[in-house]
């Protein structure tokens, strides 16, 4: 077993991946990100992005193939030792909101930090500083029942941000929100990102179409396809395209 080079912090050879029922999920997807990068997943729907963001992140065990965060084989953790790794090292934003119904929203981004050691003080400092980087600074009193859907999207990925996670995943982040407020969320995320030196992995088209990611990479049937662009030619209409697995 061989670690990954130095400068890669997620890397991943040969993954497999079946679902409990026996469906496929992904068909040996190797990819290494960088640190620092911003990596989208793109493909069309059921082609495995969520499924390889929850093998990266350590969600679900892998049973074939190799996944390394830095020096750590996640594929031989068992599940107290990956939960601790996602615990103090990753981040995760779902497509829809989860939130603690009984805390208000600077008690929700807070939370993470206190659940690391953090003052209370120091705790909701930084959780009203995310909040108002993400434009909820004025709902930081609301409960989630008393936030829109937009908002507390808003809350959870003030929430995914505030510990400052080494690698955070970020499934569909943008999917509860309205089409004018994505690309500016989107931007709020990567920026935040870009500034804190965070490594991201997520899956958004809205991010790719943006040009706000460093690098994507694209699924079909749980395998890495490559998108190649065909120049014009007189009995074809318009740009032809066509998918190739690598
Ligand atoms: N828990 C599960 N049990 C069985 N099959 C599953 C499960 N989750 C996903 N699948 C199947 O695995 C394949 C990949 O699903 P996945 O959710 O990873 O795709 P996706 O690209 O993220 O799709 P979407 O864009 O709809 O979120 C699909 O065929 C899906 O139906």
């Amino acid at each position: 077993m061989e670690a990954p080079p130095d400068n890669d912090v997620l890397w991943a050879r040969s993954l497999h991946f079946r679902h409990p029922d026996g469906s496929p999920g992904l068909a040996g997807v190797s990819l290494a990100v960088r640190e620092g990068e911003i990596l989208a997943v793109t493909g069309p729907r059921g082609s495995g992005k969520t499924t390889l963001l929850r093998c990266l992140s350590g969600l679900v065990p892998v049973r074939e193939g190799e996944v390394w965060f830095n020096s750590t084989p996640l594929h031989t953790l068992g599940p107290m030792r990956r939960e601790r790794l996602r615990r103090d090292r990753f981040g995760w934003i779902d497509p829809a909101p989860v939130l603690v119904p009984e805390l208000n929203a600077w008690e929700n981004v807070a939370l993470p930090l206190m659940l690391r050691g953090a003052g209370r003080r120091r705790a909701k400092v930084a959780a009203l500083e995310w909040l108002e980087r993400l434009d909820v600074g004025d709902k930081a009193r609301k409960r989630p029942s008393e936030l829109q859907q937009a908002e507390r999207q808003r809350v959870s990925i003030a929430r995914a941000l505030v510990p400052a996670p080494t690698v955070l995943f970020a499934d569909e982040p943008t999917a509860p929100l309205h089409h004018s407020d994505r690309t500016h969320v989107l931007r709020t995320l990567t920026t935040a990102a870009r500034s804190h030196g965070l490594t991201v992995v997520l899956t958004s088209h809205d991010a790719v179409a943006g040009g706000l990611v460093d690098r994507s990479l694209t699924l079909l049937d749980g395998r890495r396809v490559s998108t190649l662009y065909l120049p014009d030619a007189p009995d074809t209409e318009g740009r032809a395209a066509c998918s190739l697995s690598v």
